[in-house]
């Protein structure tokens, strides 16, 4: 039975199919604090964030269980990510839900801003019927979009729709994109200097940290607005204090702060013209339905086992290459699993090489797989996420190949494991009908599936080893259930494959290595 910790406010809708799975146990206990968590991490597989839990390395390390995480929503800068990648802990987001409710609430801020609709209410229900409130239009007005992502691109088209002019700065934003939604691209100071509304859409990182400060502030244009409903920290908050005093800020919206929740003296709280909402961008009802949902889909798929997508702590794959890649992981790890297996002694180095249709898209996570496969029956909590960092970090070589000579296959994926003592080389293709192949151990040409429990037995090919072979695994109860013999040359080394339905025990295994011409016996499961 798997747990699940949700330790935020999560949409029970959105986590309906957790309830519902019947190899998952689900327990909601939200504001706790560090030591509460760390208390109680060790019991559970996944844990269900939003953006007020801190997942620190210390409750990483309590979780001695914890195979996710999950954050419903877009932002995992409260988690740990290092901390969690060295511990082959998988992050998930959910990072397509929320981008409307973030989009349409940075529309309500603009509006807001434009027509100080807040302070407006906020005069009327205390009693004052000031009809001095004088707005500015949107139509006509130039929008500055930083950070055209998910978010920027959804208010982009809305703003054209509202006739505004729209200009936008991503590192990202190809000028056919851009010309595609209309937007034209700029800098972010001369986008900083001609806009009348500016819009931050990007997340908190070293570059985007405090973005927008005073220099930017010195060349905008006077009574210009401002909304940040992205993060606390990209916008400069006490230089914007400033530029408001100094009349350059006529009107300012924010949703995130620096720190969150405020202090009570923050400048912005008493300042009638800054606008604020307490982190609500993604608080609609279909959001955090659709959060939770996405991030529940891929929670179960990874306590099972299965494919998922939206690691964060994991390079992205474009569906393209995933579509081509992802045929092969199994065989990839496969392959990976019985060099690790089979080699003797500490691996320092491992080449992989790719021909065929492998060739022209980026294989980098099939290698994950392979590498993953070569240590997994050494490191413990190996997976995907840290196999490469687990490698590395005990300074094993990894070397990748691409060839055009595929051996007449239409795809083939070869390894070769290194160690001080020998080489391991193993060779596995897809075959259409047949599925997942190996097709060459060293310099043998064999042909079998691997799977289940595996005896790899070194001899020199004379006759009558295969039929010994045969009577002394089936007189100690173990059952052949295939067999396939691959050489070179007659009479000359050979290799023996046979899968067994069982695993044959260790004084089996040293009969059969005793054998006359019988020069080594590899047992392994895969
Ligand atoms: N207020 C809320 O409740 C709320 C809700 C959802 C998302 N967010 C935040 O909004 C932000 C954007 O979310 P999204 O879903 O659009 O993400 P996204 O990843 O789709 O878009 C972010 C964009 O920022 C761009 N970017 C990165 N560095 C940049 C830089 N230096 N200058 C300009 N652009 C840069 C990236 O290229 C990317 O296109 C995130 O920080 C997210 O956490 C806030
Ligand atoms: O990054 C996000 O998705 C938003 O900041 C939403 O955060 P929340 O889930 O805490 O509302």
């Amino acid at each position: 039975m798997y747990k699940v910790l949700v330790s935020d406010p999560i949409s029970d809708m959105g986590i309906q199919m957790l309830y519902d799975a019947t190899d998952v146990e689900v327990v909601k206990q939200s504001g706790l604090s560090e030591d509460e968590l760390i208390a109680i991490i060790g019991d559970y597989d996944a844990l269900l964030v939003r953006s007020q839990t801190k997942v620190t390395e210390k409750i990483m390390s309590a979780g001695t269980r914890l195979k996710v995480i999950g954050r419903a929503g877009v932002g995992v800068d409260n988690i740990d990510l290092e901390a969690a990648t060295k511990r082959g802990i998988i992050v998930i987001n959910a990072p397509d839900g929320n981008t409307i409710a973030t989009c349409e609430l940075t529309f309500a801020m603009m509006m807001s801003t434009a027509r100080m609709i807040p302070q407006a209410y906020k005069k009327t229900v205390g009693g004052e019927w000031d009809r001095k409130f004088i707005g500015v239009e949107l139509r006509n007005k130039t929008l500055g979009i930083l950070g055209m992502g998910r978010i920027g691109s959804e208010v982009a088209k809305r703003a054209k729709v509202f006739g505004m002019e729209v200009i936008g700065y991503d590192p990202f934003l190809t000028e056919e994109r851009a010309e595609k939604i209309g937007v034209k691209l700029g800098t972010v100071n001369e986008i900083v200097a001609q806009a009348d509304f500016i819009t931050v859409h990007t997340p908190l990182t070293p570059e985007t940290r405090h973005l927008i400060s005073k220099p930017q502030f010195d060349i905008m244009k006077k009574g210009m607005r401002l909304i940040n409903c992205a993060r606390g920290g990209i916008i400069d908050e006490m230089a914007m204090v400033e530029a408001i005093e100094q009349g350059i800020v006529a009107g300012a919206a924010f949703d995130v702060f620096e720190v969150e929740p405020p202090q009570q003296d923050h400048p912005f709280l008493n300042n009638p013209k800054v606008i604020v909402t307490p982190h609500l961008g993604a608080s609609t009802i279909e959001a955090q339905e659709n959060v939770a949902i996405d991030v529940s889909e891929e929670v179960l798929h990874i306590l099972r086992n299965e494919p998922f997508k939206n690691a964060v702590n994991l390079p992205p794959v474009p569906a393209n290459v995933l579509n081509i890649l992802q045929p092969y992981f199994g065989l990839g790890e496969k392959i990976g699993s019985i060099l690790g297996q089979i080699a003797q002694g500490a691996v320092y180095e491992i080449v992989v090489n790719y021909a065929g249709d492998l060739i022209d898209v980026d294989t980098s996570p099939l290698t994950r797989y392979i590498v993953k496969g070569v240590f997994e029956k050494q490191l413990e909590g190996l997976n995907i996420v840290n196999a490469m960092h687990l490698a590395k970090s005990r300074d094993v070589n990894i070397v990748v190949q691409k060839s055009n000579t595929s051996n007449s296959f239409t795809n083939l994926v070869t390894v070769t494991v290194k160690t001080k003592q020998e080489e391991k080389t193993l060779a596995g293709t897809l075959l259409a009908g047949y599925g997942e192949r190996i097709v060459r151990i060293d310099q043998y040409p064999v042909d079998f599936a691997a799977e289940g429990n595996l005896l790899l037995i070194s001899h020199n090919d004379k006759p009558g080893i295969i039929g010994r072979v045969g009577t002394l695994l089936g007189t100690n109860n173990v059952n052949i259930a295939t067999m396939q013999v691959g050489r070179k040359v007659i009479g000359g080394s050979a290799i023996m494959v046979l899968t067994i339905d069982k695993s044959a025990p260790s004084n089996v295994l040293d009969e059969l290595s005793e054998q006359a011409e019988i020069v080594n016996v590899r047992a392994l499961t895969v």
